[in-house]
């Protein structure tokens, strides 16, 4: 009997989070499989994750959601390769992270993920040049390609009049697209970015979505971190954490017109 081929048929929210035991396939940049994480406090432990399976593929842009102590600072930690899991397994990006020292999960981290905090964690005294310049110099890119690739990369985000500022002359969503500049610099795997619009006013907030709308046009794998509804419908996926497992796995209601109406009734991009 004939079937229909595959690539017609539109993954479900189950197969999103399948994961095959024996690691990742490929176009996997993210695969977990029975993740836990358990703190000691004393005699007490704290089991943050409990077992936590999840695939991302490249070019997904990936939300995760939950309530507060659900697990999702740490289960970041452990996608960023901040923290190693207690029990289970963590391939990214083709390598299994999840037994390397700290000195190896540092040089993966450089490597293959961009960060973006919602404190945007610029260097106050640095030009926004020498904050994006700074992934290149740990990583040993020679000087002259360093600040041909900084410069580029702040003008993709629309900064290009501002690469002499230092972070105290800019204002609230130009730091952090200096910040995102800085995720991309090392032209990452995945860029990780935890609560982005939470220190800025809600149209700031939306243009910097609007970035991240355009970065994941051009090919990045974005995973979010948020407990905004609104922020987490930007994304084309949205995971649930509750009591340190995924509760729920799920496409997007995402309503792309309403977002581009909101886009489109906001000021554009401050330039100058
Ligand atoms: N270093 C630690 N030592 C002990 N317990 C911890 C530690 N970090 C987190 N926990 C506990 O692990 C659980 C998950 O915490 P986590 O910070 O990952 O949650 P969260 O979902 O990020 O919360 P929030 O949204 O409030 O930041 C909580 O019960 C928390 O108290």
């Amino acid at each position: 009997m004939s079937q229909e081929p595959a690539a017609t048929i539109e993954p479900t929210p189950q197969d999103l989070s399948l994961v095959n035991a024996d690691g990742p396939q490929e176009g996997d940049v993210i695969v977990t499989s029975n993740l836990w994480k358990t703190y000691e406090m004393g005699d007490q432990q704290v089991h943050a994750l409990r077992g936590v399976n999840l695939r991302i593929r490249h070019n997904e842009y990936v939300a995760i959601m939950g309530p507060s102590g659900s697990g999702k600072s740490t289960l970041m930690n452990l996608l960023g390769c901040l923290d190693s899991p207690t029990v289970g397994k963590y391939w990214l990006n083709g390598h299994n992270v999840s037994e390397l020292n700290d000195d190896q999960l540092a040089r993966i981290r450089n490597k293959e993920i961009g960060f973006v905090f919602q404190t945007f964690n610029l260097l106050a005294r640095a030009t926004s040049l020498h904050n994006v310049e700074l992934p290149l110099i740990y990583n040993g890119t020679p000087a002259a390609e360093r600040t041909i690739r900084a410069k580029e990369v702040l003008q993709s985000v629309n900064l290009g009049t501002r690469m002499m500022h230092k972070p105290n002359e800019l204002s609230g969503g130009q730091r952090q697209r200096v910040a995102i500049a800085r995720a991309l610099v090392n032209r990452p795997s995945i860029i990780l970015a935890d609560e982005p619009t939470g220190n800025l006013d809600s149209r700031t907030g939306d243009e910097i979505m609007g970035l991240f709308d355009d970065l994941h046009a051009q090919g990045n794998t974005i995973i979010l971190v948020t407990h905004e509804p609104d922020i987490a419908e930007y994304a084309h996926r949205v995971v649930t954490i509750r009591d340190g497992v995924v509760a729920s796995d799920r496409l997007s209601t995402r309503d792309r017109s309403a977002i581009e109406a909101r886009l489109a009734n906001a000021p554009p991009l401050t330039n100058y």
